[in-house]
């Protein structure tokens, strides 16, 4: 155990609990005793001390989607970028013996735990509703983190992907704003809890769950602001309908907190703040948005960061946001990996001009094993995602597409079709990497090097939700093997190329042909973008070049496109040999 870290091991939670929320627990107290039990394994932690500057090494984490940096064709503000969203520890908690079955179809019960939500000191009205949603037992990360929010700490919780982390901080959230006194009729209530989310598609969905809380919480109301339609549009809507909870991307927020006439007072009721995917949230490419948001907000108010992923940066700078006395509860036991043992990882090894020829043969071998398949392909920007996408659809694959660049309406349509059926293809960028829960994902596969370590398990984490089976497949060039250093501690296994079928290659070659010229040169360029801001490949600008050169070759171009010479100059790419300007 951490220095400085506190093990909780009796039931001390009880007394806390049933003060602040005056509902008579239903269980006796013997079964209370099991109850709270569980938390003397549960690591619980005391904040460590935030360094001073911690935020450099933070600072130093390159944006996740260059595509959206100033860096790209279409020369984005800094301002649009956070408006489109993104393309862009103690000791573990033991998962205790005896913990069995998930739901019907899962396969590894060991996300939930033993705890019954009727066991927990929370209102009749969210009861009734989590029963109503199917929730019968709590999740491992649910029980571990509902007493200490109840008792009124800030909490950062680290748990893995798709084991029930958007529950595990609305659920408390909601109990304490359902202690709040609230006017009925009142048309714009204060805001008293806002969950911020870094893509539109998770911010939707996490007001979707809310709604299922919230559904006996008559006084409640739940809205989403998260761009994509006019500001006008959502004051409009804000306006109509009475809220006290707000989901929102940071981007949007900022936009109503400068344009939105009462949003800034409305703010200043603000009880609760949640940073979903906090450590994203945190990041370089949110941070400044979420610090001017924060100092919005009023100091006397409980925080809570949720994610799968918390690297030692983001607790170092945990104290942005939250009190220096905060919990830090980790439900991924130690030694234990940060992905899902029953989700199988491979990654695969070859050049360039063969990845297309390998993605059509996986994917036509998982389709014919398996008439449910679901697969979510993720791609390195969203201009590539868009050629991908393009590619596979001329070989006749049930294809979809999502990314930052297609409008909102059409984003939303894809992302409903998938969350609904089987045997679909996503091809996505980094907008579905985090959070997004797609049920039965049966395979992920990820083109080329994930932004980082953190990303690489979140987008594998779109598979293998609620204990259930999948399947991970990275695809990387061989001058790409380099990351596999940084998630060395997963068990990725090497599995073998499949061996070149000439008829599947021209079949993949004229597919390739049949895509139009201005989608590759879109591609070309995002591309460039994307490795030309990775630290490692982006180093030495004319090995960049010529890696560029075979990714032109492999879309079938024998000159690789040229480039707006003010584009390149931004990317500091201006006079690299190999590299064209127009
Ligand atoms: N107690 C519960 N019992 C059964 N299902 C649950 C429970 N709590 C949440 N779920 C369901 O589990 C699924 C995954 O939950 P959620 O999306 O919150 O996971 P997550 O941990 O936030 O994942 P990610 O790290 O990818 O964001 C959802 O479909 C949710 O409805």
């Amino acid at each position: 155990m951490a220095s400085g870290d506190l093990l909780l091991r009796t039931h001390a939670g009880a007394p806390v609990l049933a003060r602040a929320f005056p509902y008579r627990l239903r269980v006796p107290a013997r079964r209370l005793r099991g109850l709270v039990s569980p938390l003397a394994t549960a690591k619980v932690g005391v904040a460590s001390r935030a360094r001073p500057g911690g935020g450099a090494a933070v600072q130093k984490r390159r944006r996740r989607d260059v595509e959206e940096s100033p860096s790209f064709s279409r020369v984005v503000t800094r301002r649009e970028v956070v408006d489109e969203d993104e393309d862009v520890e103690g000791e573990a908690r033991q998962p205790r013996a005896g913990t069995s079955g998930g739901e019907a179809g899962g396969v590894d019960g060991s996300y939930l735990s033993d705890t019954r939500f009727d066991q927990c000191a929370i209102s009749p009205l969210s009861l009734k509703a989590v029963e109503d949603a199917g929730y019968e037992r709590m999740t491992e990360v649910q029980e571990a983190t509902l007493p200490i929010i109840l008792q009124g700490k800030d909490v950062l919780a680290k748990a893995k992907t798709g084991t029930g982390k958007t529950v595990a901080f609305l659920l408390p959230a909601i109990e304490v704003l359902s202690t709040l006194p609230h006017q009925r009729n009142q048309l714009r209530p204060p805001i008293n809890l806002l969950v911020m989310c870094p893509t539109r598609e998770l911010a939707n969905q996490v007001a979707v769950e809310a709604r299922k809380l919230l559904k006996y919480h008559r006084s409640l109301g739940v809205q989403v602001v998260i761009g994509g339609t006019r500001l006008t549009q959502e004051q409009r809507s804000m306006q109509a309908n009475p809220c006290q909870i707000l989901v929102a991307t940071p981007g949007r927020l900022k936009d109503h907190l400068e344009n939105t006439p009462g949003f800034s007072t409305r703010l200043k009721g603000v009880k609760v703040l949640v940073l979903d995917e906090a450590d994203r949230l945190l990041d370089m490419g949110f941070r400044r948005d979420i610090e001017k948001i924060i100092a919005s907000i009023p100091r006397e108010r409980q925080t809570l960061l949720f994610s799968a992923t918390v690297p030692e940066e983001v607790r170092q700078i945990s104290h942005v946001a939250m009190k220096k006395d905060y919990r830090f509860i980790n439900t991924v036991k130690e030694g234990d990996e940060e992905t899902h043992s029953q989700v199988s990882q491979t990654y695969m090894v070859a050049p360039l001009d063969l990845h297309f020829s390998i993605l059509y043969d996986v994917l036509k071998k998982h389709v014919a094993e398996d008439a449910d398949y679901k697969v979510i392909i993720f791609c390195t920007t969203a201009m590539v995602t868009k050629l991908v996408a393009e590619v596979l659809s001329q070989l006749k694959l049930n294809i979809r597409e999502i990314h930052s660049r297609k409008s909102q309406s059409a984003r939303t349509k894809v992302s409903d079709e998938f969350r609904k059926s089987k045997g679909l293809i996503l091809v996505s960028s980094d907008v579905s990497a985090r959070g997004v829960d797609y049920p039965d994902v049966t395979l992920v596969i990820q083109v080329g090097i994930p932004a980082d370590r953190e990303q690489y398990i979140h987008r594998l984490g779109r598979t293998g939700r609620k204990g259930k089976e999948g399947q991970g497949l990275l695809l990387l060039a061989p001058w790409e093997k380099y990351f596999l250093g940084t998630v060395k501690d997963l068990s990725i296994s090497e599995a073998a190329v499949p061996s070149a079928d000439s008829s599947v290659e021209t079949e993949v070659k004229n597919a390739v042909r049949k895509v139009e010229m201005k989608s590759k040169e879109c591609a070309y360029q995002a591309w460039l973008g994307y490795y030309n801001s990775n630290k490692t490949i982006g180093r030495d600008k004319s090995r960049l070049a010529h890696l560029a050169e075979e990714f032109s070759q492999s879309m079938g171009l024998a000159v690789p496109p040229a480039i707006p010479r003010n584009i390149l100059r931004k990317m500091g790419l201006n006079n690299v040999p190999g590299l064209r300007s127009s």
